[in-house]
């Protein structure tokens, strides 16, 4: 079965067209349109042999961004598929899915109804998501689509970790608590985490760190998500590229008084001009912070500083939720390369048997390893992410059950 895989955020389409088949899989081609809507957008294309493509273009929005992709699949020159008809199902991402959605979808006219619902819990990621859909159903209209959201595999957190402390009323009336994003990620690496130790996923407790252009971290225990740090939007809990992560409520109305700002200029400012970008000033991204830092830059140094000591934070916290703590696990564009990033989070939790080997984390660049040192009580992993495969998994498995009902 040949899955078109769609992850649209706001300004990117990451995608993988896998063939599935029952022993196993295969990437067929994959790539990612950046700078959709932007000038200068492009089309970056990896074929199956790893030969690498750049197609420039102007991609004004999601359905041409699609329209792109689609046709470098079905190209004769770089293509992977002879046409469209050889598409057996999409599988699409999306962010935010609300209490209503704890397991994936096949996507009718009443889950894109419950999706709009949604769309005030995560407006820089659900509009993207819905695009998407829309513009698979315009260019492929028979094809099968399945949804599959961040925030489902959360929803078994206990209700003490998903509340806030504020009137139970909003809650009721709004739906106001914490979700939690990168839910297919942490079960990903989870799983793989612990295929890689060779213990019981069932068993063991994690504390997965995703930590990408968005990041956020998971407590794991026996197979469940009991709490993660993003909460009832991707906004809360870690420095981000340029999101703020964990601030006081009273800094952030003080600062729309001072400033004379309403809530869409706040949302602005701490979604997109702060975390790494809004403290250093030089960047969002992790390889220039690191490279100014290393040139002596000292605001690149705070931010690296801050950006490490909140997650080690997390992680104690997490390890006093779980009641102690079996694996730590880094994944993301960060967590997978930054490895200076990894050795300052580990550094000083020794006395919690956390013990990383300096040597070979050293040497881990997105590859699967473990980092720990032989003798360490709580493992350290790095685990590449696959949130297309897991996506193309439960595709495959809800057309199959579709298809045999
Ligand atoms: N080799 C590297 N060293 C340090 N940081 C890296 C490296 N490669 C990628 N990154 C960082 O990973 C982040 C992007 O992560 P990614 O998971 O791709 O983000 P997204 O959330 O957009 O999927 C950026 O901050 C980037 O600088
Ligand atoms: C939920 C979220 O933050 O996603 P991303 O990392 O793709 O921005
Ligand atoms: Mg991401």
């Amino acid at each position: 079965m040949k899955i078109l895989v769609l992850n649209c955020g706001s300004s990117s389409i990451k995608y993988q067209l896998i063939d599935m088949n029952d022993n196993g899989h295969k990437v067929l081609g994959k790539g990612g349109v950046e700078k959709v809507s932007l000038k200068g957008s492009f089309l970056k294309h990896e074929k199956e042999n790893g030969e690498k493509v750049l197609l420039e273009g102007e991609i004004l929005d999601h359905q041409t961004g699609i329209d792109y992709i689609l046709g470098v699949l079905s190209s004769k020159k770089h293509g992977c598929i002879a046409n469209l008809e050889e598409i057996d199902a999409v599988g699409h991402r999306v962010v935010h899915g609300g209490e209503t959605f704890n397991s994936s979808v096949f996507i009718t006219n009443h889950v894109i109804e419950k999706m709009n619902e949604c769309i005030d819990l995560a407006p820089l990621h659900n509009p993207p998501n819905l695009s998407g859909i829309y513009a698979v159903e315009h260019l492929m209209p028979n094809v099968p689509q399945v949804g599959v959201f961040d925030t489902a595999f959360h929803q078994t957190m206990p209700k003490h970790a998903y509340m806030y402390a504020i009137p139970y009323s909003l809650y009721q009336k709004y739906g106001v608590r914490r979700y939690g994003f990168h839910g297919t990620s942490h079960k990903y690496v989870a799983e793989r985490g612990c295929e890689m130790l060779g213990s019981d996923y069932k068993k063991t407790k994690i504390i997965s760190c995703h930590l990408g252009n968005g990041a956020s971290i998971a407590a794991i225990q026996n197979g469940q998500s009991v709490d993660t740090s993003m909460g009832f939007t991707p906004l809360e809990g870690l420095m981000m590229g340029t999101r703020a992560g964990d601030l006081d409520i009273g800094a952030a109305t003080y600062i729309m008084d001072k400033e004379l700002i309403g809530t869409k200029s706040a949302s602005v400012l701490f979604n997109k001009q702060s975390g790494l970008l809004g403290i250093t000033g030089i960047s969002s991204d992790m390889r220039e912070i690191r490279a100014a830092a290393e040139e002596g830059n000292e605001m690149a140094q705070m931010g690296l500083d801050m950006y490490a000591y909140r997650i080690k934070k997390y992680i104690g916290s997490y390890a006093a939720a779980m009641g102690g703590v079996d694996a730590i696990l880094f994944t993301g564009g960060i967590g997978e390369n930054a490895f200076t990033v990894r050795e300052q989070v580990c550094s000083g939790l020794e006395y919690m048997g956390i013990e990383m080997d300096g040597q070979k984390n050293s040497t881990v660049f997105g590859q699967e390893a473990i980092i720990s040192k032989s003798g360490s009580k709580v493992k350290i992993l790095v685990v590449p992410t696959d949130e297309e495969l897991v996506i193309a998994r439960d595709t495959k498995r809800i057309v199959e059950e579709l298809a045999n009902r």
